[in-house]
């Protein structure tokens, strides 16, 4: 193993995407099989103790990749010389709730986490939030970061992407590896976009393959709201899901995709107001996400991205004022 590890951070680490997450990190999936990874886990003082049980069980699987874990309450050791960070430590949404209606309970917790990064991080750092509301924790964390690139903040819209998949591929009954260029907008709540005026399915606009009223009140709905729908069926938020979307997003960060969906900070593509950090068509070049551009937005289109950007600059707005950024 001659290649220096990769150190990965994970907060939450002990949660139940933690648990999910952290075996396929030190397995090779999140940054490549031959990539060898250096774990560092952070936790709240009560949470560590199970942490450090999940890491006797990383140990016991004699991981070929997995050079070390560390694990720690405190976010500036957690960050020392991190190279990706996923933020998944927070509260999960109960049965009844959306997942607005946790920023001020989680908000909390991604300053601080954002200033840890900022003073210690390496250069190279990328960071992807999970933890709810995923879009605008990015926010604030980047906010509290001054001396990282802003676009290194993310935000995970790529469970959506996933599911908007699945759900296209069911209806039409075809593999999801025949749909290309998919594409969420906006925020990671029940406004999202997902948009089939741009997706293909055998070179045709999926748009076309289906009926309109299916994509209206059947397609946009359940993408939109699954994350209730799992709420409801298992009593818990969606965890394994939820982790494979972390390593997906990740994994097309660092070695390139020419099309998927990632909440990144907006340049002002598409009307999308600067700095807001949405959902977006995005490849990934040279191990920079890129806005898809040049894409054509029709009436129905407009109207939905607009809606989602707006609650994105009204929880912007929200955090403002309960004095996070
Ligand atoms: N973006 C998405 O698509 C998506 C999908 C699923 C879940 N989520 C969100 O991910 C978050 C985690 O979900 P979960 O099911 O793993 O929850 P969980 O309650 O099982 O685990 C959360 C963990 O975070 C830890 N934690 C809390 N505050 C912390 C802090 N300041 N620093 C470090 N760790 C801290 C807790 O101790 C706990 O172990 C939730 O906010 C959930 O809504 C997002
Ligand atoms: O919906 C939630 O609260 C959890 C997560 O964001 C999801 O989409 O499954």
């Amino acid at each position: 193993m001659a290649q220096t590890p990769v150190k990965v951070t994970v907060t939450g680490a002990a949660g139940q995407i933690g648990y999910a997450l952290l075996f396929r990190i030190a397995s090779g999936q999140l940054l490549g099989a031959d990539v060898p990874v250096k774990l560092s886990l952070l936790e709240i003082p009560q949470a560590v103790k199970a942490a450090e049980g999940t890491a006797m069980e990383l140990d016991d699987c004699a991981f070929p990749l997995l050079s070390g874990i560390e694990i720690t309450d405190d976010p500036n050791v957690a960050f020392d010389g991190a190279n990706v960070a996923l933020l998944v430590g927070a509260m999960p949404r109960k049965a009844g709730m959306e997942r607005g209606d946790l920023l001020e309970a989680n908000g909390g917790i991604f300053g601080p986490q954002g200033k840890a990064i900022n003073d210690h991080a390496a250069g190279d750092i990328r960071v992807l939030v999970v933890g709810n509301p995923a879009n605008t924790n990015a926010l604030i964390a980047q906010q509290h970061a001054p001396d990282v690139p802003a676009e290194r903040f993310t935000a995970m819209t790529r469970l959506d992407h996933n599911r908007a998949l699945s759900q296209l591929a069911a209806k039409l009954q075809v593999p999801v590896t025949e749909i290309k260029k998919m594409t969420i907008w906006g925020n990671h709540s029940a406004t999202q976009y997902p948009d089939l005026f741009h997706a293909e399915v055998g070179g045709k606009i999926a748009a076309e393959l289906v009926d309109e009223g299916w994509l209206r009140d059947t397609f946009i709905p359940t993408v939109a709201k699954r994350g209730a729908a799992i709420i409801e069926a298992r009593g818990a938020s969606s965890a394994a899901s939820a982790a494979n979307a972390a390593i997906d997003h990740v994994y097309d960060w660092v070695n390139g995709t020419e099309w998927t969906s990632a909440a990144i900070p907006s340049d002002g593509s598409y009307g999308v107001p600067e700095g807001i950090i949405s959902s977006f068509p995005v490849a990934s070049r040279d191990g920079k996400w890129e806005i898809i551009q040049g894409l054509e937005i029709d009436a129905f289109s407009r109207e939905r991205i607009d809606a989602s950007v707006r609650e994105l600059e009204e929880e912007r707005d929200a955090v403002r004022q309960l004095g996070l950024i």
